[in-house]
């Protein structure tokens, strides 16, 4: 072809790929309830209606959802799209193109979320490329495919402009509310799905945005995409795109049928649409009761209750042609069925473990890169700290009392900054639990690779190289021992404190989903431990059903740790006295022979390696459903 690059070719091919046919969606007899308690701290669960009894079919085109506030716009959304928590559908079925489908269905579904979950840090052209790169399969698609595939969907979705501008953040400004709703749709649109879901995607937009972005939905229908969307009260040059509309009620359907015949029907049941009304107002003026049906055989009484009426409403629907030809077909469908029930292939995900382990440890790195401030901060606490210790306890004396005072205690002091100084990592898998849930519900990576990159991108360079530094400083200032192996046993000493208390905030922020609980919840094993650390408490004056607790203190560990290592085969000595290391390790009752060295730190790999095993457990462990 004279005058088309290779390029311009693989564009088209790429565009052409909008092209593919969208499914029929089909769902019957829907129930779906939610367990809500019945007070605040009552032990009794009530169940709650959502969904009563929802039956639709929905071909490719667009269609809508909608209803007031409450009335299950998002559950029927949820419900099809496999969003919903399987254990709540009481009764029904979806069907794909008459395939039955489960909650995998998220998997391998697109599914645009209300509120745009994208990384901040990053450019639309990254969070478009980290989608195409982990969501399109490495033996389908080349490097190039799939840099082809971001290229055509930033041209599709006019995203041309912004396409190096950062996302932004809570404190960098970054693109445009319309441009991170595109960019949400083309991060779904990558996979070149031929049935998207959106919740409400005009929320929160301005109505020119609004408009734009539903032109380009209907741009997408008009290729024969199934384009299923929720939405509240859209204004008449978005309406009169719908193809199909499903208006719902308080759980139930009122209308579902063609959207241009929508406002026939409620005139047809005597209902007034006044001239230049918008129809999306009027119905849900209908639903509300301000308008009531007039010169009509089935007009309600004055003295008739909004429940009655909403009730009527439904009722109505059930008795009309448009609900008995979508049960008729829906009872066609059924029979056609294969009695043996064909489920849909079992979602996998498209790209294997290294890979996506590489693609997300690299995101973090750079979103640490791209926003460092927490790291400078890390460093600076290590240094202040290193040096602050350093002076309080300068050039430690071989003296007593002062040698095994100011050495028992600036052990203590630099195994309660360790620990103290790591509260921060708290927040880490709180501050992107949003982000890990929809993109780990969608299908980006496995939860054990989004864990192993947060391990290796935080632990390593925020919490392990720090760690040195503050450990070098204040050695040489206090004039420990000067030997290579006991400072290496020293710095050994600290890392493995600082890593078993990084681990035990991971924990403790991969089961809860707010700062405020995860900072109680972290505050009471540190003071714990510090109290059964040895140092404040003699331990065995303690009463005996308490001590145990020493077992588990990090504290405690690493402070034995540190004393042994510094005193064993140092002379301390006044006027008159002489005493070996070893004396004072025998008279606080430390082990201070190898083994009883290295249980330290065995101990505080095994608080480590339980804790991050848990906090793993933990993270599989949050409920992904809405
Ligand atoms: N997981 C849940 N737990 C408790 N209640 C729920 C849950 N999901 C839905 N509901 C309830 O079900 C009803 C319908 O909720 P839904 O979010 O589907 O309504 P909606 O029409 O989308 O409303 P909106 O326009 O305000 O988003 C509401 O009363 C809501 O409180």
């Amino acid at each position: 072809m004279a005058g088309v690059s290779e390029t311009d070719v693989m564009f088209e091919e790429s565009v052409a790929c909008f092209q593919a046919p969208g499914p029929t969606v089909t769902f019957q007899h829907l129930t779906y309830c939610v367990r809500e308690r019945e007070g605040i701290f009552s032990r009794k669960w009530v169940e709650k209606q959502v969904l009563k009894d929802v039956s639709g079919i929905l071909n490719p085109g667009m269609n809508a959802i909608m209803g007031p506030t409450g009335s299950g716009k998002t559950s029927l959304l949820d419900v099809i799209a496999g969003r919903k928590d399987p254990k709540g559908l009481k009764s029904g079925r979806v069907l794909v193109d008459n395939n039955v489908v489960t909650s995998d269905l998220r998997l391998c579904s697109a599914y645009v979320v209300q509120n745009d979950i994208l990384t901040g840090t990053l450019t639309v052209r990254e969070n478009l490329a980290f989608s195409a790169n982990l969501r399109l399969s490495l033996k389908e698609y080349s490097s190039s495919d799939k840099e082809m595939r971001v290229e055509s969907v930033i041209q599709e979705l006019g995203l041309k402009d912004c396409a190096d501008t950062k996302i932004g953040t809570l404190y960098l400004r970054g693109v445009s509310g319309g441009e991170k709703k595109r960019c949400s749709i083309g991060m779904e649109l990558i996979t070149f799905p031929s049935l998207l879901f959106l919740d409400e995607p005009t929320t929160g937009l301005d109505a020119n945005t609004a408009n734009s972005i539903m032109e380009l939905l209907q741009k997408l229908s008009k290729k024969g995409k199934t384009v299923i969307f929720s939405i509240h009260q859209p204004r008449y040059s978005i309406f009169r795109q719908f193809d199909h509309l499903t208006l719902m009620n308080k759980g139930e359907i009122i209308y579902a049928g063609s959207a241009d015949k929508a406002i026939g029907y409620f005139e047809d049941s005597g209902y007034k649409c006044e001239p230049f009304n918008n129809p999306a107002d009027f119905f849900l003026d209908v639903i509300n009761g301000t308008i009531t049906p007039q010169n009509h055989t089935e007009k309600l009484s004055s003295s008739d209750s909004t429940e009655e009426h909403e009730n009527h409403l439904s009722v109505m629907y059930r008795q009309s042609p448009y609900f008995i030809k979508v049960i008729d077909q829906l009872t066609q469908i059924s029979d056609d069925l294969d009695p043996v029930v064909k489920t849909g292939n079992r979602a996998c995900y498209a790209t294997p473990f290294y890979y996506q382990l590489m693609l997300v440890s690299g995101r973090t790195v750079r979103n640490i890169l791209r926003n460092p401030q927490t790291s400078y901060a890390q460093l600076f606490l290590n240094i202040f700290f290193g040096i602050l210790v350093g002076l309080i306890y300068y050039q430690i004396p071989h003296t007593l009392p002062e040698a095994l005072q100011n050495r028992t205690g600036a052990f203590f002091f630099l195994v309660i900054n360790m620990v103290f100084g790591n509260l921060s990592a708290v927040e880490l898998f709180i501050s992107e639990r949003v982000l890990f849930i929809h993109e780990n519900s969608s299908g980006y990576y496995r939860t054990s690779v989004y864990f192993l990159s947060k391990v290796f991108a935080d632990l390593l360079p925020n919490r392990i190289l720090p760690v040195f530094i503050f450990s070098a400083i204040p050695y040489f200032m206090m004039g420990l021992k000067l030997d290579v192996e006991a400072f290496f046993l020293y710095c050994l000493t600290m890392s493995l404190i600082s890593l078993s208390a990084v681990s035990l905030a991971f924990l403790v922020s991969a089961s809860v989903g707010s700062f405020a609980m995860a900072n109680i919840l972290i505050a009471i094993p540190f003071v714990f431990m510090m109290v059964f650390g040895g140092f404040l408490v003699n331990l065995n004056s303690m009463l005996s059903w308490m001590s145990w607790l020493k077992w588990a203190s990090m504290f405690r560990y690493g402070y034995n740790a540190l004393a042994v290592n510094e005193l064993k085969d140092q002379v301390f000595t006044d006027n008159f006295t002489r005493m070996t290391g070893e004396m004072y390790l025998d008279h606080q009752e430390i082990d201070y022979s190898t083994w009883g060295f290295w249980q330290n730190q065995v101990a505080l790999a095994g608080i480590m390696c339980t804790c991050l095993i848990l906090a793993y457990v933990q993270l599989r462990r949050i409920n992904r459903w809405k």
